[in-house]
């Protein structure tokens, strides 16, 4: 079996690359960085040390890799070999691997090969459906028909802490122990692929929210007031009780809504925050709050982690004042070598908080996220003036 992975990067090669050798597929990684391409293709195998209770290590064996830039041909006929594919480029970067990846498919349409698979392993709601839309507007309309009943782009949730890695050696890789991978199975074509400790559901949506909205949502709040606070990593951020009473109360109250909306039992949810609260507290971790508040315009999207649960809560007739009070700290992660935050402070400067809500997240100036967001960014600004 073969497979072809977009983004050997830290999640492409600490977990899905990992999981995908482990599960007997021959792993055919895809990147843009030409070192890391070069070490993947002389070395063929790389290590993953698993950061417990009681350190480990995996040897990944058996992979090779393309540059996306300088051998699309190679990609192109990589993808029309392969049994599956997946991704974990970043969700900005789905729309520039597409016209690879519809290359690819071309080739499989023509060749009349076996229906494949395409998983985006972003940290997203919905990650392969606009990919698929993304590498259908490659294809002509006879094309787009074949790749309907031919490919699938089943949705998934990946979670993993794969932190910025901070070893001398390109490849090795050092994670949790702690994964959970679950695929929609009504979006497969074909056979179900056999990868190891995959989840394959009928519907995604619960699992997929109480992710992002548990794991995402309480990790973009830990790092947003970590750094207000001086912190530099996760781990330190959540030790300072201030940070963990406002990242606890941000998960009580997706929590609720999730409870709510999915009919998770109440008790199994709080035992699942309390497991995620003690991955973020993983001392073997060193996590930089820079890594997991990066991309603050996409974090605070409509639809993402903070403002997607605030204005459902909102809309429940429930408060969010402990997002309201994350959602607030992101105005204040100043980050130069983050191109979106930097972005952030120049929208923040000329339009306030209000405008940045209005152009970033699409809320209206008046909504009642909006003014509670507002007075809690005043807080945290006293706070600071002190
Ligand atoms: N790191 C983590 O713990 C987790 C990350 N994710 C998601 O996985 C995705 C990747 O995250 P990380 O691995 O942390 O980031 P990363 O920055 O370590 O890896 C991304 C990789 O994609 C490559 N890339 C960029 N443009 C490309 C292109 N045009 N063609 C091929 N490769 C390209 C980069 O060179 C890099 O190696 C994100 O969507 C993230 O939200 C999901 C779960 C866990
Ligand atoms: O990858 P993103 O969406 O920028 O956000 C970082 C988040 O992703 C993870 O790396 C994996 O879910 C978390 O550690 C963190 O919450």
């Amino acid at each position: 079996m073969q497979a072809v992975h977009f983004g050997a990067g830290n999640i492409g090669r600490g977990f899905i690359g990992a999981q995908l050798s482990r599960s007997g597929y021959q792993v055919c990684f895809v990147d843009v960085q030409a070192p890391l391409v070069e070490a993947l293709r002389e070395r063929d195998s790389y290590t993953v040390q698993l950061l417990g209770e009681e350190p480990s290590a995996v040897r990944v064996s058996g992979v090779t890799a393309f540059n996306s830039q300088t051998e699309p041909e190679r990609v192109a006929e990589a993808i029309a070999a392969a049994d599956l594919v997946t991704t974990a480029v970043g969700p900005h970067v789905l729309k520039a691997i597409a016209s690879l990846i519809a290359e690819g498919i071309k080739l499989r349409l023509k060749r009349k090969t076996p229906p494949l698979n395409v998983v985006a392993c972003e940290n997203m709601l919905q990650g392969s459906t606009l990919l698929k839309k993304e590498v259908a507007a490659h294809l002509s309309a006879t094309e787009q028909a074949e790749l309907a009943d031919r490919v699938g782009f089943p949705d998934a949730a990946v979670d993993r802490i794969v932190p910025v890695q901070s070893g001398t050696d390109l490849l090795e890789v050092a994670v949790e122990p702690f994964y959970e991978w679950v695929i929609d199975r009504t979006g497969i074509k074909g056979e179900v692929p056999p990868v190891k400790g995959v989840t394959y559901v009928d519907d995604l949506t619960p699992y997929i929210e109480r992710k992002l909205y548990t794991v995402n949502t309480g990790h973009a709040v830990c790092a947003y007031t970590g750094r207000i606070l001086g912190y530099e990593t996760i781990q330190q951020a959540i030790k300072d009780s201030r940070v963990a009473e406002i990242v606890s109360g941000a998960l009580e109250e997706t929590g609720a809504l999730l409870v709510a909306k999915h009919d998770f039992d109440k008790g199994e949810h709080q035992a699942y925050i309390q497991r995620m609260l003690d991955r973020f507290r993983n001392p073997h971790l060193t996590d930089p709050v820079a890594r997991v508040g990066r991309s603050p315009l996409r974090k605070l999207k409509r639809t993402d982690r903070l403002v997607g649960p605030a204005l459902q809560l909102i809309e429940e007739g429930i408060t969010p004042e402990h997002l309201a009070t994350g959602i607030a700290a992101a105005f204040f992660f100043d980050e130069p070598e983050d191109p979106e935050a930097v972005e952030l402070q120049q929208i923040l400067d000329r339009d306030g908080v209000a405008g940045a809500l209005q152009i970033v997240a699409d809320l209206p100036r008046d909504s009642q996220l909006t003014r509670l967001v507002v007075q809690r960014y005043q807080r945290w600004q006293e706070k600071i003036e002190g």
